[in-house]
């Protein structure tokens, strides 16, 4: 999934049009290679940006956040496989895992499994019926997404080390929830740096606003890559 270092920079767009979208990617140009298409830009016709953008050589990654009976998150994750994504998710229940699992075998897909959400704190998660802390709710989902046999999962960075400890070497970390040092936190709550995360051992990171609503979003972007890039040398 990460054929340059460029990769692990996704880019959510989350922007109400096809058209604003498509002036995003316009202005990122080449220093953007990897882009989110989330529930927002779907529903606006993000599926048929997505088919443009991998003709023209970007990696799309479609977060749809699957939760259904196993039939439907079957047939959707294997929909997905078909139009050519590179990565797709789905919460991170056994059931919905399984069925993911299947509907992308035989694929390139690869399906990651959302742990707990990055805007999540412990007493959202209390308010929502769940007895215990989030980093027990993360591991426990981290271990059933690779008993599933799915790619990886999405955590928060604050998660990704201890993530990397159950999935190995080989399962993808990708984390949302990152924010640029003094860069407005929104309605994040489990956030690390750029290079915070990559050091935890995330494999990608996604920014969407500290980028897409910034003055200059490909300075910005160039800006984190080469944090990115710092982080992921003094790892290795
Ligand atoms: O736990 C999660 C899962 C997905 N997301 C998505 O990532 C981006 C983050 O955007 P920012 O503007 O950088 O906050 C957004 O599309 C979310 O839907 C997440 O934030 N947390």
């Amino acid at each position: 999934m990460i054929s340059t270092p460029r990769d692990r920079l996704i880019v959510a767009l989350d922007l109400p049009s096809v058209s604003a979208a498509e002036a995003m990617v316009w202005q990122l140009g080449d220093a953007v290679s990897f882009y989110k298409i989330g529930l927002e830009l779907t529903i606006s016709g993000g599926l048929d940006l997505a088919a443009d953008l991998i003709q023209g050589g970007k990696k799309v990654f479609l977060d749809l956040k699957l939760h259904d009976i196993g039939q439907t998150v079957e047939r959707a994750t294997a929909a997905a496989a078909e139009r050519g994504v590179t990565l797709l998710t789905v919460h991170a229940y056994p059931q919905t895992l399984a069925a993911a699992a299947r509907g992308a075998d035989g694929s390139a897909l690869k399906v990651l499994g959302v742990t707990v959400l990055t805007s999540y704190d412990a007493s959202d998660l209390a308010a929502a019926g769940y007895v215990g802390s989030v980093e027990d709710l993360v591991l426990r989902r981290a271990v059933q997404a690779r008993e599933a046999g799915i790619a990886g999962v999405i955590c928060a960075p604050t998660d990704a080390r201890r993530v990397r400890g159950v999935l190995g070497p080989d399962g993808l970390v990708v984390t949302p929830g990152v924010r640029p040092r003094g860069a407005d936190q929104g309605d994040q709550k489990r956030i690390a740096t750029p290079g915070e995360a990559i050091e935890a051992g995330a494999d990608a990171i996604v920014v969407g606003r500290p980028i897409t609503a910034a003055a200059d979003p490909a300075a910005a972007a160039r800006a984190i890559l080469s944090e990115i890039e710092g982080a992921a040398a003094a790892r290795a």
